[in-house]
C-alpha cells in the first residue's frame, strides 16, 4: 500500500469500497440471529447486566436493542479511539457504552483518568477477557493476565530482572548494532524508503536479539505480517468478543474473525517454536563444552531468556519460575517446556472472575503443556515501531522541526560512524518531538481495564465486571490541557520539563499509569531515540515524486494498536559529511 497524497484529513477516513455494503449485510444477519434467539430467551440480549435501580450510571449517547451503543461507532467514518473522542465530548469524561452485551465506560478527562489508575488503581487493575483475546495471550500471558498472584510475579521479574534501568543499558551494543544496520540498509538501497517497514524490522531486532540472543531472519517478513493482522483483531471489537453469550458457530458463520485470529497466532507461534529450538540446540552444546557442568552464571551477554533460565535454577522467588510463567513474560513455546519438571503449573482455564478463582487456575499444577501466547515480542515491536513511523511522518509533514532535529543532532553528534544512547545527553529537541509524537499518536490510545469491584468515580457507579478504556488519545488531543492540540507543535514541552512519561500527569500517559503501566518505558524509549537519531543524522527525507509535505496521508489504522494505514514511503537523501 502506498500512503502518498490523498486531500484526505485524518477527520475524513475514507472507507473501503464495498465496507457499507458487508457492514449493513452484517448487522442484518446478526439482528435476525439474535432477536430469533431474543425471543426464545429475553435474558440473553440483557447480557445479565441490567440496570439494578437506584444506581446511578455514566451518561453515555442513546443505545438500540441488542446492539446497544454499536451503531455510533461502526457508523461512523472514523477509528474508534476518534469517536469515542467526539462522543465524549458531548457526554463527558466518563461515557457509558454498551457495545454489543458489553457494558464499557470510557474515560476521557484528566481527573478521571486519574482516579482511574490512581485513587481507584487496585480497583481497575485487570484487563477485559473475550474471545480473540483470549486467543491472542490467553489471560497467561503478563499483558493480559488477570489482576493477581500470579500477574504478580511475572511482573516484578519483568521489572526486576528484565526491563530494569541495568538491563536496558546493558543491551546498549544491540540497539546501536541494530540502528547501523538500518542506515546501512537505507544507504545501499537508495531511493524510495519504505520508512514504516524498515522501523518495524529494526524494533523487532532490537528486541528479538535482547531476548532470544538472535533474529528472526527468513521469517521476519511473515511473523510481522501476521502480528499485524492479530494485532488489528485484538483490539475487542470483533463480534465474538461483544456477545459473549452468543452460541460460537452462529458468530463463526457471520464472522472469520475468531478463525483469522487463530491462523495468525498459530502461524506467529510456529515461527517462535522454531526459533527457540534452535536456541535450546546452541543452549545444549554451549553447556556440554562448559567447565561448570552447564549451571548458568550471570554473564554480561545474557539475554533474557538467559536471565529467566538462572532465575530459574537459583529457585529464590515466592512462587517458583515455571516454564509457563516464563513463557508468558518472554512468549515463548513448548520446545523449552519438554526439560521442565513435570509438576510445572499451567493456566487450564479462561474467563474466571476473582483473584482466587485465577490464582487457582494460574497456579494449578497440571502436566506440561503447549502456551500460546506474545507478550514482550507484541508489546514491544509493534509500539516502538509505530512511534517511529509516526514521528517520521509528522516530521517529513513539518519540515522545519524536521531541520531543527537535524541541525541539533548533527552539531551535538559531530562526526560519528557509531551513535549510541549514551550519546544523547544534550538532544533536547528530538527528546520534544519524541514527546509531542507520543502525545498525538499513543500507539495504545484506549488502554484497557476491567472493574474488579463495584466503585464510585465522580459519582458514578462502577460496576464490578465493567469494561474500562482509558482514551488517552481524547485526553492529550484535548483543548481543556492542551493549546492548539491537534497541532504538531514540539515547543510546547519546552516549559513542561516534568511533563515525563511516568504516568504523574494524567493529562499526558502514553505508557498508561499506576500497578500496569507499561514496564516498557526505557526499553522502547531508548529504541525510538537512537532509530530516530540514526535516520536523522544520515539521511535528509522527503516525499517522493516532489508532493508537498501537507498531502501526506495521515489516516489511522485501528487495532489494538493505532499505526499509520498506509505505509510511509519517503525518499532518502543520504548526507554528505
Ligand atoms: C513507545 C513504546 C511503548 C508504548 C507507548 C507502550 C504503551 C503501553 C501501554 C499504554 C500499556 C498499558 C498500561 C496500562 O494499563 O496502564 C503497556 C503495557 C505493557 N507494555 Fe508497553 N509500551 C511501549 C513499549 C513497550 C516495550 C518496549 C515493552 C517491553 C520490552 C513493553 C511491555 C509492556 C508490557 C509487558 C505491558 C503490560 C503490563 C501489565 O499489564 O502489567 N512495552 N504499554
Amino acid at each position: 500500500m502506498h500512503c502518498i497524497a490523498t486531500a484526505e484529513s485524518h477527520s475524513t477516513v475514507e472507507m473501503e469500497e464495498g465496507y457499507w455494503l458487508s457492514l449493513s449485510l452484517g448487522f442484518i444477519a446478526l439482528s435476525t440471529t439474535i432477536l430469533a434467539f431474543w425471543f426464545l430467551n429475553p435474558s440473553f440480549v440483557s447480557g445479565g447486566n441490567r440496570k439494578p435501580k437506584k444506581q446511578q450510571l455514566p451518561p453515555g449517547p442513546w443505545a438500540l436493542p441488542i446492539i446497544g451503543s454499536l451503531h455510533h461507532l461502526f457508523l461512523s467514518r472514523l477509528p474508534h479511539h476518534r469517536t469515542m473522542m467526539q462522543l465524549s465530548r458531548r457526554h463527558g469524561p466518563l461515557m457509558l457504552l454498551r457495545l454489543g452485551e458489553v457494558p464499557t465506560v470510557v474515560v476521557s478527562g484528566a481527573e478521571a483518568a486519574e482516579l482511574v489508575m490512581k485513587a481507584h488503581d487496585p480497583a481497575f487493575a485487570s484487563r477485559p477477557r473475550g474471545a480473540t483475546q483470549d486467543i491472542f495471550g490467553g489471560g497467561r500471558d503478563i499483558t493480559f493476565a488477570p489482576y493477581g498472584a500470579a500477574w504478580r510475579q511475572m511482573r516484578k521479574i519483568c521489572v526486576v530482572e528484565l526491563l530494569s534501568a541495568r538491563q536496558v543499558r546493558r543491551m546498549e551494543h544491540i540497539r546501536a548494532d541494530e540502528a547501523g544496520s538500518i542506515v546501512r540498509s537505507i544507504a545501499v538501497a537508495g531511493g524510495v524508503v519504505n520508512v514504516g517497514e524498515k522501523v518495524m524490522r529494526v524494533a523487532n531486532d532490537v528486541v528479538s536479539r535482547a531476548v532470544f540472543g538472535g533474529k528472526f531472519a527468513r521469517r521476519q517478513e511473515e511473523y510481522l505480517r501476521e502480528l499485524d493482522e492479530a494485532l488489528a483483531l485484538a483490539g475487542g471489537f470483533c463480534l465474538v468478543d461483544l456477545f459473549p453469550s452468543c452460541p460460537q458457530r452462529l458468530l463463526r458463520w457471520i464472522s472469520d474473525d475468531e478463525r483469522r485470529m487463530r491462523r495468525s497466532h498459530g502461524r506467529i507461534q510456529q515461527i517462535i517454536d522454531d526459533i527457540v529450538d534452535e536456541r535450546k540446540a546452541a543452549a545444549r552444546a554451549a553447556a556440554a563444552s562448559s567447565d561448570e557442568g552447564g549451571r548458568r552464571s550471570v554473564n554480561d551477554d545474557e539475554d533474557l531468556l538467559e536471565v529467566l533460565l538462572r532465575l530459574q535454577e537459583e529457585d529464590s522467588l515466592e512462587f517458583p519460575l515455571t516454564t509457563d510463567t516464563m513463557g508468558g513474560i518472554l512468549f515463548l513455546t513448548p520446545a523449552i517446556i519438554e526439560s521442565q519438571p513435570q509438576d510445572s503449573y499451567s493456566c487450564v482455564s479462561l474467563r474466571r472472575d476473582t483473584e482466587e478463582e485465577c490464582k487457582d487456575l494460574l497456579f494449578q499444577s497440571t502436566e506440561p503443556k503447549t502456551i500460546e501466547r506474545m507478550d514482550m515480542f507484541a508489546a514491544a515491536t509493534d509500539t516502538t515501531g509505530t512511534v517511529l513511523e509516526w514521528a517520521m511522518s509528522e516530521l517529513v509533514r513539518h519540515p522545519k522541526a524536521m531541520a531543527k532535529a537535524q541541525t541539533e543532532i548533527r552539531e551535538v553528534l559531530g562526526d560519528r560512524a557509531v551513535i549510541t544512547n549514551s550519546d544523547f545527553g544534550e538532544l533536547h529537541y528530538m527528546r520534544m518531538v519524541i514527546k509531542e509524537t507520543l502525545r498525538m499518536h499513543p500507539p495504545a490510545p484506549l488502554i484497557p481495564r476491567t472493574t474488579r469491584e463495584d466503585c464510585k468515580i465522580m459519582g458514578y457507579d462502577m460496576l464490578k465486571g465493567t469494561n474500562v478504556y482509558i482514551n488517552v488519545f481524547a485526553v492529550s488531543r484535548d483543548p481543556k490541557y492542551w493549546k492548539n492540540p491537534e497541532e504538531f507543535d514540539p515547543e510546547r514541552f519546552e516549559n513542561l520539563h516534568d511533563m515525563d512519561y511516568h504516568g504523574t500527569h494524567f493529562e499526558y500517559t502514553p505508557f498508561g499509569a499506576g500497578r500496569r503501566q507499561c514496564p516498557g518505558i526505557l526499553f522502547g524509549v531508548s529504541t525510538i531515540e537512537i532509530v530516530l537519531a540514526n535516520l536523522l543524522y544520515h539521511f535528509d527525507w522527503v516525499l517522493p515524486g516532489g508532493l508537498s509535505p501537507e498531502s501526506l496521508d495521515m489516516s489511522e489504522k485501528f487495532g489494538i494498536t493505532v499505526s499509520r494505514r498506509s505505509d510511509l514511503q519517503l525518499r532518502a537523501i543520504q548526507r554528505l559529511c
